[in-house]
Order: structure tokens, then C-alpha cells, then sequence
């Protein structure tokens, strides 16, 4: 049969010169009608729904495509039409991906809330990184070296803590940070971790991250601390001292990590000691405390140091005014903030009692009494000064308790020495101002007494957050007089906020706004000063 012919012409001679024009004009009508009713066939079974998933679409699209190719009329026609259907699908194809995103998106968000809420942070800003499920997705996720992770294990911490959940991610993401989570809750390697995963490599480029602490004994412990994370890595880690000060060209002195008191490191800028442009890191630990008055003029000469316009800048503390977050947001870009909890509560494994002392006298007779029935070291003692710490020492060295005491007065050396006796457990009871009140790291402390009444709500929070540390239980005892009355509803305001029961006369009391609470004691001792024993 000729290629061509119908069937049912078979056998017959046809004269196709003769018909020519017939045969075209029939198979033209022809042509279009066998399209149209295919067409509208198509679209009779398979009407299309108002709403249609991308892909159903997709699919009879690619039906119609290979009907039309099988059918083979009219090339030019079929072939733009495959096109347009091409870029149709094209353009579905990317719908597709793009829905998926969207969904794989909002998953990764619900997952994410679900976490947050879990562990109770709260975070604002944008594009806030996902919550760490693991210490393994430092690795899986962000590459972290296998030695960090060899550390947290070595160092018995199995499981991130909250702030370390939400703020490493934040830091490795790139991002500032404003980061505020209870006393004792892991805030240290929260800003390490990231710091040592960024930095990756020890170098001899000049100081490459600066870590600032309010006193020079958290700045010591900041700097051991640094030192167990960052083992197996060869950082050089250097705690500045008047020594370093002194005997170093720090211009030439290899390191990675610099951690300071603002006063040590604004002065070793001033004698342009020391070159900070290259920084890449800088935190502010306990920042609302560097944010006070007498020292902000210091940190001000160091983040103009830090002259890096890519630095990453982040502040942690355990109480974090609204105050400081204002001053703090006109020096940092787009940062992210993380809240543990509630803002400014203290450490809820704390049972935290009130005492009505009546007098300075009751207050020696109720701690002599307090000891007698029950000393269960180590015990921490807060007193508003270095005098009355000294008075306080004289009262009690010869009670048959091994006691000490630290204060401003002492040199560096002796502060040291006092620390780690306390730590060793050498000494059980340890008489203090408040500078030790901040980030002091005693493992087990199992009561801290505030002999004299804190002067801020905040001072409260971050002394009896000694105790309590790492998800332990403690125990913090405040006694007031006459004198802490007017103050006490604020205090109550901490204890009730970590659900610690309060006698409802305080609540009942006005609560006054909250000026630096140092009253003119009666002097500690029962003896004059020039008696001695
Ligand atoms: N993931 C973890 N698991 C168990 N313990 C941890 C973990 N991370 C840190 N720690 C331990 O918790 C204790 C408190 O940590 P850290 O001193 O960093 O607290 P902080 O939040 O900075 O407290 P503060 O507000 O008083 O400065 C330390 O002894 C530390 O070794």
C-alpha cells in the first residue's frame, strides 16, 4: 500500500493528480477537525479543577505534549506549542521547588518553636538560626573539629544548656548577640564554643578575639575555662596581666583570644600597647555590669579599638536591663536577641529564704546560731564592704570554722591564693564583697548568705547565683533589719518570680524604685579593732 493512502482505498487506483485539490482541501478539514475533537475531547474527560496541584497540572501537560507528538499534524504548530508547554512546565517545576521550600520552611520553623518552647527561649530578630537538637550538630551541621567535642565530653557535659542551644548557632550564623539566661546556666561556653569554631586554627596574625570580664578574677577563671575547651587545638590563649603589660611587645605576641578587665586593656591601648583592628570577636561578659557608669568610658576606648567592620560582638549576662540593651543596640548590627526563662529572675534551683535580723548584733547572733545547728560547706558570705569584710573575718577566724575572707585590699596574688583554697575546699567559709558576686564558678557551693542586704536587685541575683549552678540545688539566706525594710518588696519581686514562697505583708509593701542601697551600718565587731586576741 502507498505510504499514506487510507485503508479504505486499498486495491482501489485512485487518480491523485486528477483530485489534488479535493485531497487537500479534505485533508486540511480534515486536519483541523481530528485537533479540535481531540482537544475538546481531552478537555471533556479531563476537565480541569478550578484549584490543581502543580504536578497534576505538569502531568497532563506532558500527556498532551506526547498525544500531539503521536498524532504528528502540523509540526510547526505542535513544536511552538511544545515549547510554551516546556516553559510552562519550567515554570511549574519551579513553583514545585519552591512550594517545597516553603514547606520544608515552615517545618524547620515549627520544629524550631517546638524546641524553643521546650527549653524555654525566647528569641527576636530575624532569621534567627534553628535551636541545636545536640552537641552532635556542631559537627553535622557546622563542621565543628572533632576536638571541641572531644572536650564537653572529657568534661562530663553531655547536652547543650538552653543559652548554649540558641546563642552558639546565632554566633556561628554570623549574627551579634544579646544573650540573658540564669546564673550558672553554661553562658561561658556559649561564647567560647562559637568563638574557637570560627577562629578554627591557632594563628600569629594578631589578636583575633577579645573576651572582657568585670574583675580580674572572672577574667582568670574565663581564661582557664577557654583553656579546657580549647584543648588539642594549639590557641594561644592569654589572660592580660600587668606582668604581660610589662614584660611583652604585644604587638608581636601570638594570640588568638584576649581576655581582660576593660581597665587593664583600655590602658594597654592607651600606651599603644596593643593593636585590636583585626579582631574578629568580642564579648562582653556580665555586660550590664561593664555597662555602669564607672566603666563605660573604658569599654567605649575598646570598641573603638576593635576597629574590624566585619567584628562579631555579643553581651551575656544573667541580668540584662533595658537600660544597657538600648545603649548596646547603637553599637551592634541586626543582633539577635536570646532570653532564658524570664529576663532578670534568678536561678529557680535556689531555695531562697528571708530573715529578720533586727539589728547588726542579731545579725552575728544569727549566723553564730545558723553555724552551730548546721554548717554545710562551702558557704559564701556577701557584706556591703571591704571594711565590714575585714570586721567580719576578725568575728569569726576564731570560731572553730576554717573561714577567710577576700576583698579589694588584698593583692592580686593573695586574691588568688583565697580563691583556690575556697575551690580546693580548704577554707568552708568565704566572706566576699562583690567582686566575686558575678560569674565566680564555685562548683558546689551549698549556701550563700547575704549578711548585708544586696544594694540592687540585680546584685541579689547574681550573688546568690553562686549557689545553685549547673542544675544543682542551693540554698541563699538574706538577712534584712529595719533599715532593708523600705527594700524588700523588691527582693521579694526576684523570689516570688522564681517561685520561692514570700509572706504576703511584704508583697503588700510599696515598692520603691530601687537607688544603690547602702545604708551606714553599726560596725560587725563585738570587740574595739585594737583588742586583739
Ligand atoms: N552543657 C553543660 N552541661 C553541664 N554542665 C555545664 C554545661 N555547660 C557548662 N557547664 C558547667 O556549668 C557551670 C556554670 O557555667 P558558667 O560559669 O558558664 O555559668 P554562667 O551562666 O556564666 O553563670 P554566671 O551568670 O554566674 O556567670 C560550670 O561549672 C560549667 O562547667
Amino acid at each position: 500500500m502507498e505510504k499514506g493512502a487510507s485503508f479504505l482505498f486499498a486495491g482501489t487506483k485512485f487518480n491523485k493528480k486528477k483530485f489534488a485539490s479535493e485531497i487537500a482541501r479534505f485533508k486540511e478539514k480534515k486536519d483541523t477537525e481530528n485537533k479540535v475533537d481531540y482537544l475538546n475531547m481531552f478537555e471533556s474527560v479531563n476537565p480541569e479543577p478550578e484549584e490543581v496541584t502543580v504536578s497534576t497540572k505538569k502531568r497532563k501537560r506532558k500527556q498532551a505534549v506526547s498525544v500531539e507528538a503521536v498524532e504528528g499534524f502540523n509540526v510547526f504548530t505542535s513544536s511552538k506549542k511544545a515549547t510554551v508547554v516546556n516553559e510552562e512546565n519550567k515554570k511549574d517545576e519551579e513553583e514545585d521547588k519552591l512550594s517545597k521550600e516553603k514547606k520544608k520552611a515552615n517545618r524547620k520553623m515549627e520544629a524550631d518553636s517546638i524546641l524553643r518552647k521546650k527549653y524555654n527561649i525566647h528569641v527576636s530578630g530575624n532569621n534567627v538560626a534553628s535551636p541545636l537538637k545536640s552537641f552532635a550538630e556542631l559537627s553535622s551541621v557546622y563542621g565543628c573539629d572533632s576536638y571541641l567535642l572531644l572536650n564537653f565530653a572529657e568534661l562530663g557535659f553531655k547536652e547543650p544548656t538552653p543559652i548554649q542551644r540558641q546563642a552558639i548557632p546565632v554566633l556561628l550564623s554570623g549574627r551579634e548577640c544579646f544573650a540573658c539566661a540564669p546564673t550558672g546556666s553554661g553562658k561561658t561556653l556559649a561564647f567560647v564554643s562559637p568563638m574557637l569554631m570560627k577562629l578554627k586554627h591557632a594563628s600569629t596574625d594578631g589578636v583575633r578575639a577579645v573576651i572582657l570580664c568585670p574583675t580580674r578574677e572572672l577574667a582568670a577563671q574565663t581564661t582557664r575555662e577557654c583553656k579546657k575547651l580549647a584543648k588539642g587545638n594549639k590557641f594561644h590563649i592569654k589572660l592580660l596581666t600587668k606582668k604581660l603589660i610589662r614584660s611583652a611587645d604585644l604587638s608581636k605576641l601570638p594570640c588568638d583570644i584576649l581576655i581582660s578587665t576593660p581597665l587593664r586593656l583600655s590602658s594597654a591601648i592607651k600606651k599603644r600597647k596593643l593593636d585590636l583592628s583585626r579582631v574578629e570577636y568580642l564579648v562582653l561578659d556580665e555586660s550590664d555590669k561593664l555597662f555602669e557608669l564607672g566603666l563605660i568610658k573604658q569599654i567605649d576606648s575598646v570598641v573603638k579599638a576593635c576597629s574590624n567592620p566585619s567584628i562579631i560582638r555579643s553581651l551575656f549576662s544573667a541580668t540584662l536591663p533595658d537600660s544597657v540593651e538600648e545603649l548596646a543596640r547603637t553599637i551592634m548590627h541586626d543582633a539577635v536577641r536570646v532570653i532564658i526563662g524570664r529576663k532578670n529572675t534568678a536561678c529557680e534551683s535556689i531555695n531562697q529564704k528571708l530573715v529578720f535580723a533586727g539589728s547588726e548584733e542579731g545579725k552575728l547572733l544569727a549566723l553564730r546560731q545558723s553555724f552551730a545547728e548546721r554548717l554545710n560547706p562551702p558557704v559564701l558570705i556577701f557584706v556591703q564592704s571591704k571594711e565590714r569584710a575585714k570586721e567580719l573575718y576578725e568575728e569569726l577566724k576564731f570560731d572553730n570554722i576554717r573561714v577567710s575572707v577576700i576583698h579589694a585590699d588584698l593583692s592580686e596574688a593573695q586574691r588568688e591564693n583565697v580563691v583556690d583554697d575556697f575551690r580546693a575546699g580548704k577554707t568552708w567559709v568565704l566572706i566576699a564583697t562583690d567582686v566575686i558576686a558575678r560569674g565566680m564558678d564555685f562548683k558546689a557551693v551549698n549556701c550563700v548568705i547575704n549578711y548585708d542586704f544586696p544594694d540592687s536587685a540585680a546584685a541579689y541575683i547574681h550573688r546568690i547565683g553562686r549557689s545553685g549552678r549547673a542544675g544543682r540545688t542551693g540554698e541563699a539566706i538574706t538577712f534584712y533589719t529595719e533599715d532593708d525594710v523600705p527594700y524588700l518588696r523588691n527582693i521579694a519581686n526576684v523570689m516570688a518570680a522564681s517561685g520561692c514562697e514570700v509572706p504576703s505583708w511584704i508583697m503588700n509593701l510599696r515598692k520603691l524604685r530601687w537607688k544603690k542601697h547602702r545604708p551606714k551600718r553599726e560596725s560587725i565587731l563585738t570587740k574595739p579593732n585594737d583588742v586583739k586576741d
